[in-house]
């Protein structure tokens, strides 16, 4: 029937069928917002336009997987810390969302890995191209997660784990794309992240002072009822792991329940 469609609008109207497509599934999405169309239309466009490169992803709309996960909090909270834990215990569960940023590797940091480290006008040329899901500008630099970063931990249907500031989150609550679980980790005190932050010896003494100023905004938004779905209180490293494990176990069993396939396959874990 649709292809029948596409002909006919093709041959009667001499406009592109991309644009028959386009407004096919945009009707569709914009009547039913929570519709698998919806939820996939630049997957349905791109697998109509050009079906053998899309057809992998295509394939990954039939089942729905489990639902991302926002990590967010102030620089120095421990959301790494918190996250390297979390993929430890569960190894097959979770994949990192691996966001671009302009700012400079640090020692260790791996191109690709923890970080696409690209340049501005890279990073201003991917934006312009519609490359990403949310951006931010964080202490001087620029950040963002791409659509191609949250499809490659989805299309292994593993939880895809996005380590954002509060901008991102704003953008990703503002979205129906990724209807995420959101988690804030909150540092005992301004005082203590700074103690952190300095320990950690990454910072220079300008990028601390903009990282802790940004904190108190990130608190004060992080606490607002109804912005997060925990807060996580991370004074005692161990009781804060077990209260962010506990809570994504709780959720992920609720998803498993409806039918969504996740693993949660555990590692015994050393006491530390
Ligand atoms: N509960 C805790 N008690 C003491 N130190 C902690 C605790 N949690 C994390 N740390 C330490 O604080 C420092 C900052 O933690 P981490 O790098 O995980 O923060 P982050 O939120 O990921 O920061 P950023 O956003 O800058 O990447 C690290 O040196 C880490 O070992
Ligand atoms: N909005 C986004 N924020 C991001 C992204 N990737 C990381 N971040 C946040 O930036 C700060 C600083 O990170 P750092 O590695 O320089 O210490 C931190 O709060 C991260 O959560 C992103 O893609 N989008």
């Amino acid at each position: 029937m649709l292809s029948l469609a596409r002909v006919v609008y093709f041959t009667t109207n001499g406009a592109s069928v991309r644009t028959f497509d386009r407004c096919f599934f945009g009707v569709i999405a914009k009547c039913w917002p929570k519709s698998p169309v919806a939820e996939n239309f630049e997957r349905l466009i791109r697998y109509f336009v050009s079906p053998s490169k899309a057809f992998s992803q295509l394939s990954g709309m039939v089942k729905q997987g489990p639902r991302p996960l926002v990590i967010c909090g102030p620089s120095g909270s421990g959301k790494s810390t918190l996250l390297k834990k979390l993929f430890k215990e569960f190894p097959e569960t979770f994949g990192f969302s691996v966001s671009h940023t302009t700012r400079k590797p640090r020692p260790g940091e791996e191109d690709g890995v923890h970080y696409h480290f690209v340049s501005v006008e890279e990073m201003q040329a991917a934006i312009e191209n519609g490359e990403f899901i949310e951006t931010a500008v964080f202490s001087g630099n620029m950040y963002g997660t791409s659509k191609q970063a949250v499809e490659n931990v989805q299309q292994q249907g593993k939880v895809c784990v996005l380590d954002i500031e509060i901008e991102g989150v704003k953008q990703v609550r503002n979205s129906d794309r990724l209807n995420p679980l959101l988690v804030f980790v909150n540092p005992p005190s301004i005082a203590e992240l700074e103690r952190r932050l300095r320990g950690r010896q990454t910072e220079t003494e300008e990028s601390l002072q903009k990282r802790l100023n940004t904190a108190r905004v990130e608190i004060e938004y992080g606490s607002t009822p109804g912005n997060f779905d925990i807060v996580v209180h991370n004074s005692n490293l161990k009781q804060a792991y077990a209260a962010l494990r506990d809570f994504i176990v709780r959720e992920l069993e609720t998803q498993q329940n409806q039918g969504i396939n996740v693993s949660l396959t555990r590692v015994a874990m050393n006491e530390d």
